[in-house]
């Protein structure tokens, strides 16, 4: 519905808007032990085959199964860490697992089916060539691409690095971002509380989900209201930043002062979306001033704690993945459920709170019962976000379209 401020504009315009022109960032080289939840920069290639040697998967003997069926003499014992001679031919070797199998040799047979007397051994009959066998370069063979670039490097990323003896890795630098917090009725906790005023719920909030998206806060501020503060810590914050965030000030009340800063200091790109919660969002652009160096992208969030969650979802995590150049963080995963509440909704694309159950009938979406934007328990035990179009009813049972939020 348009009202004197004109159309609001729906949630893919403006995320089209936000990304348009944004580049990876720098690459920078760290250390693998550091590297967990960071972005890989380039491809990684296998320097080593994993494993580098024929193996064993278990305890037992190794042996040319062509000798199965029979008693063999025990001619030599593998342990793991050491290195394997050939196998005398007719004979077997005691192996353990991960120990190296030796040439002459194509299989292994578990201890628990061999019996043992002296140095001798009696293998059962019929043994396939290969059993037990974990052959070089199975996992991982050398030259292969190990890793691609745009990987976030989680705990299984990080143990085929190791795998390959690799220390340091080429990863995006983290988008630096700095957190503002518009308000004079915002005290920060620790702080007493007097009459009017509410503690800050934002601001942790919202660091701990940029945090997990891979950037890093490197200011947090608050912002007086008035017009000049205003201008004087978005410029501040903007030298040192890819991304400015202000939470609060953005509506339509004579104490937000956001918007006005914005276009004197640099550009409002979209104001005003077709969401719910997070209606009066604005996107933009700060240019540096100090360094000459480009611009700092800015998301003026509302202050609702509930239009801030959301909106972090829906566009600083995008933008967080597009700085990163990584694919993963900047599509948002959805998956599809069944309602269990009914709902309708007017110009606004409104994005409900729900619980996810994965019932044997499939996933159900279940709604905090109270929506409303100041309410931030919804977003307590919220596993996604049901994403309802504009104008649309929904009757319990109904297919939702649902942002899954506990993923990575
Ligand atoms: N006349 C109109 N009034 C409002 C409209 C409108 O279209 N016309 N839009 C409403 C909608 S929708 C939203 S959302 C809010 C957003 O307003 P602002 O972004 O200017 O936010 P504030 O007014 O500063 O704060 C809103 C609300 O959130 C509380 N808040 C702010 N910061 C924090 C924080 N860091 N931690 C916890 N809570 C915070 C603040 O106290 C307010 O209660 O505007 C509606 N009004
Ligand atoms: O659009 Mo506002 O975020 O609902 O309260």
């Amino acid at each position: 519905m348009a009202d004197k401020h004109g159309k609001l504009q729906p949630v893919e315009a403006a995320l089209t808007t936000l990304l348009d022109g944004v580049g990876a960032l720098p690459a920078e080289t760290v250390s693998s032990e550091s590297a967990a939840g960071r972005v890989l920069a380039q491809d990684v290639m296998a320097r080593l085959d994993v494993p580098p040697f024929d193996n064993s998967a278990m305890d037992g003997y190794a042996l040319d199964h062509r000798d199965a069926g029979q008693w063999l003499p025990i001619v030599q014992r593998i342990a793991a860490g050491t290195h394997a001679a050939p196998l005398s031919p007719g004979g077997c070797a005691r192996i353990f697992t991960g120990g190296e199998v030796p040439a002459g040799a194509d299989c292994v047979v578990m201890q628990e089916r061999v019996e043992v007397e002296g140095d001798r051994a009696w293998i059962p009959g019929t043994i396939p060539a290969a059993d037990n066998l974990r052959r070089r370069g199975r996992d991982v063979a050398i030259g292969a691409r190990l890793l691609a670039a745009g990987t976030r490097l989680d705990a299984a990323a990080l143990g085929h690095l190791a795998g390959q003896g690799i220390t340091r890795v080429e990863v995006r630098r983290r988008p630096r971002v700095a957190l503002l917090s518009t308000g004079d009725e915002i005290v920060e906790p620790g702080r007493p509380l007097g009459p009017g005023q509410i503690y800050n719920s934002n601001r942790p909030m919202l660091r701990t989900l940029l945090t997990r998206f891979g950037a890093e806060v490197v200011r947090v501020a608050t912002v007086p209201d008035d017009a000049e503060g205003t201008r004087r810590v978005l410029q501040e914050a903007a030298e040192n930043a890819d991304v400015v965030v202000t939470t609060g000030g953005v509506s339509v009340g004579e104490e937000d002062h956001v918007k006005a800063a914005l276009e004197t200091l640099g550009r409002l790109d979209m104001w005003r979306l077709a969401i719910r919660p997070g209606k009066p969002l604005a996107l933009g652009r700060l240019p540096r001033q100090a360094a000459s160096t480009g611009e700092a992208r800015f998301v003026g969030l509302p202050g609702n704690p509930v239009s801030c969650f959301v909106g972090a979802w829906l566009f600083l995590r995008p933008l967080t993945g597009a700085l990163l150049a990584c694919p993963a963080l900047a599509e948002l995963p959805r998956l599809m459920a069944r309602a269990d509440f009914a709902t309708q909704t007017g110009p606004r694309q409104h994005y409900m709170r729900v619980a996810l159950d994965f019932t044997a009938e499939g996933i159900v979406a279940r709604a905090f019962r109270d929506q409303n934007s100041g309410v931030l328990s919804s977003c307590i035990g919220a596993d996604g976000l049901a994403v309802i179009p504009p104008d649309t009813t929904i009757a319990p049972g109904a297919a939702v379209d649902c942002l899954w939020l506990r993923g990575d």
